[in-house]
């Protein structure tokens, strides 16, 4: 992604070679800062405020969290695993980026641990990019497919929540075929679902689509069935932030009841799914997966940017009223039209799966 015609990606290993650089998407869309992680502590805290988010990007951050604990201490993957793994509950990739580390570091003598826990933490990040930007063909040619059926008129993609560029170390997963096909030259327009209570999409996809060029417009998370009806909606791309063996899908709250909305128009309902994500040792999301419970605070006030440009809270709801505050919800598998994956588009259904990645679920 280019920020004011720089690339960029939304992790990197900073110039001294060893701390790590990240943007601190706390500030978006009202500045664009990077911060910098130097420590253990530091890079638990930046998953669990959410200065980096994203079921992808929470896994690469947790990655150079382990290098960054183990440059400190080369005895302390345990303590860095267990640190790193209570900072978000839902997003698997977390869990799989950290086994996938410890698995590389705990057989090497510790002198070595440190410095092959960077490369590791690296390859996380390349494989990420490959990851998305081939998610990003496949659901491309889905988009095409559209386009060719209406041909003058733009294809109108729903998406929830930031399942973008911010979301992953680049590229994106949902966003990542609207990308690709709006630089092929696609005529498209998203309907961005504002994603309370962060607000993810009026924020954070919408910062980003704006940067890129695309065409799109906020909505508030009701509008989406409505639009529907209307025939306004060609087809929903979502995230996930993890997807059981038989294709159940767990995304921000909300993201269920537009599949509800788009099942019940005839209106299909794709899932952006990077590998990693796949949780194959459960089956029944609505059961199996945790779902995290964040702090009231997120519901009961909005943050924003007053006229004369200063960064404002106010409370929007009554003193004394309890808040509940679900950050995911699940979907079930026979509500998806279909999983875009890095090596193409699936049911999702257990044969979908095993169909195009039968050896990384023998390997878990
Ligand atoms: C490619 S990211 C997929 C999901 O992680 C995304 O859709 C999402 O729900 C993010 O939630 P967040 O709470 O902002 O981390």
């Amino acid at each position: 992604m280019r920020i004011d015609g720089k690339p960029y990606r939304t992790i990197w290993l900073a110039e001294d070679g060893w701390s790590v650089e990240i943007i601190d998407q706390t500030r978006l869309p009202h500045d664009f800062a990077t911060t910098r992680l130097t420590t253990l502590d530091e890079a638990a805290h930046a998953i669990a405020a959410m200065l980096v988010r994203g079921a992808p990007l929470i896994g690469a951050t947790a990655a150079y969290g382990m290098a960054l604990a183990l440059r400190q201490d080369p005895d302390g993957i345990d303590r860095a695993y267990d640190t790193l793994l209570a900072t978000r509950p839902t997003a698997i990739n977390l869990r799989w980026a950290l086994d996938r580390m410890r698995r590389r570091l705990s057989s090497l003598p510790t002198g070595e641990r440190a410095e092959a826990a960077y490369i590791e933490a690296a390859a996380v990040c390349d494989e990420d990019v490959g990851i998305n930007e081939a998610i990003g063909s496949h659901g491309a040619a889905l988009i095409r497919r559209i386009a060719e059926a209406k041909p003058g008129q733009p294809v109108n993609i729903l998406t929830h929540c930031n399942a973008g560029w911010l979301a992953t170390v680049d590229w994106g997963t949902a966003l990542a075929p609207i990308y690709k096909a709006f630089e092929d030259g696609i005529d498209l327009h998203v309907w961005v679902d504002e994603t309370r209570p962060r607000n993810q999409g009026a924020s954070l996809t919408a910062w980003e689509l704006n940067s890129h060029g695309v065409p799109h417009t906020i909505i508030v998370d009701n509008v989406g069935g409505h639009l529907m009806q209307h025939g306004q909606v060609d087809l929903c791309i979502t995230g996930t932030d993890r997807t059981t063996a038989r294709g159940d899908v767990c995304n921000k709250i909300g993201t269920y009841l537009k599949a509800l909305a788009a099942f019940d128009n005839g209106i299909p309902f794709y899932v952006a799914l990077p590998s990693p994500t796949i949780d194959w040792t459960i089956a029944d999301g609505v059961r199996e997966i945790p779902i995290e419970q964040r702090e009231g605070a997120e519901v009961s006030a909005l943050t924003g940017r007053t006229a004369d440009g200063r960064i404002e809270t106010v409370t929007v709801i009554p003193d004394g009223s309890p808040v509940a505050n679900y950050a995911f919800d699940v979907t079930p598998a026979r509500l998806v039209t279909g999983l875009i994956t890095e090596r193409g588009v699936c049911a999702a259904t257990s044969e979908g799966l095993l169909g195009l990645f039968q050896e990384k679920r023998a390997a878990e």
